[in-house]
């Protein structure tokens, strides 16, 4: 299960006392097992609306569900991926992805159990005893996955979780992303400012404005996996999406 549901969401930030419209009339569904990409200039409110899912912050009005049950705060059936991985400097990789299990209370032997086998996912069995200092981004990243996924969310949030990461090290770590989610089949929210990566992950895009930040468009991707940029389908998509974020540019 994994049903989410934004309704009639809004978020206005006092900014010194001025009221900041970041999001205004949010309302979106997104299916159990559906991967969606939020795509948007800087600004336009994806953060916000990722944090609102995660739970670190309240909407201003409008309410989010999961499976239909009211988020009011952060839950361990929604996991958040950050683009700088926030993983624990002082603990190995095995003991980085436990940590959300063993504040669960999960006995120690069902935790290794579960760690092994989201390492294992994440192509990083070898590397269990490894400290983050010791890995590159890319596995960096991968260990952040396996965190966010051993406490078996029902919602996997991920903020421009590759924006980091160089041009190869990005292209493969989308692969993989896509590899893990037909293997575990969560639903998935993923901020991005890239045409290219909401194309190449996501079943459906939505496509925000800003000032404030509304759904400008709700794009589904329709393409089989893993997605041919040579594809001419691919092309089209990609000229429609630059067509409705090139509107939304702020003029210089
Ligand atoms: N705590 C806050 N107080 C006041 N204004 C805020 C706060 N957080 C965000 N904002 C404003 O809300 C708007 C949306 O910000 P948000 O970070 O959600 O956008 P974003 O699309 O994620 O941007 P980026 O891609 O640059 O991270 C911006 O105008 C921002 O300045």
């Amino acid at each position: 299960m994994g049903h989410l549901s934004l309704s009639a969401v809004s978020k206005i930030y006092d900014d010194h006392g001025a009221p900041v419209t970041a999001l205004s009339g949010i309302t979106l569904d997104i299916a159990d097992g559906e991967f969606c990409a939020i795509l948007g200039h800087s600004g336009c409110g994806k953060t916000s609306l990722l944090n609102m899912v995660a739970g670190f912050e309240s909407p201003t009005s409008g309410s989010i569900t999961v499976d239909r049950q009211a988020v009011t705060g952060p839950g361990w059936e929604r996991t958040i991926i950050f683009q700088d991985y926030a993983l624990f400097p002082w603990a190995n990789i095995r003991d980085n992805v436990a940590f959300g299990l063993e504040m669960k209370g999960v006995p120690p032997a069902e935790r290794r159990r579960i760690v092994d086998h989201h390492l294992s996912l994440v192509g990083l069995a070898a590397f269990a005893e490894r400290y983050p200092h010791q890995l590159s981004g890319g596995m960096k990243q991968r260990v952040a996955i396996a965190r966010a996924l051993a406490v078996q969310p029902r919602v996997l949030l991920m903020d421009e979780p590759f924006a980091a990461l160089d041009d190869q090290t990005r292209r493969a770590m989308q692969g993989e992303l896509t590899r893990i989610w037909q293997q575990e089949k969560k639903t998935v929210v993923l901020v991005t400012h890239s045409i290219d990566e909401a194309i190449l992950l996501a079943d459906t895009v939505v496509v925000l404005s800003r000032h404030p930040g509304r759904i400008k468009r709700i794009v589904p991707i329709g393409l089989d996996r893993p997605r041919d940029e040579d594809d001419p389908a691919y092309a089209v998509l990609r000229k429609e999406l630059r067509a409705l974020i090139h509107d939304e540019a702020d003029p210089i």
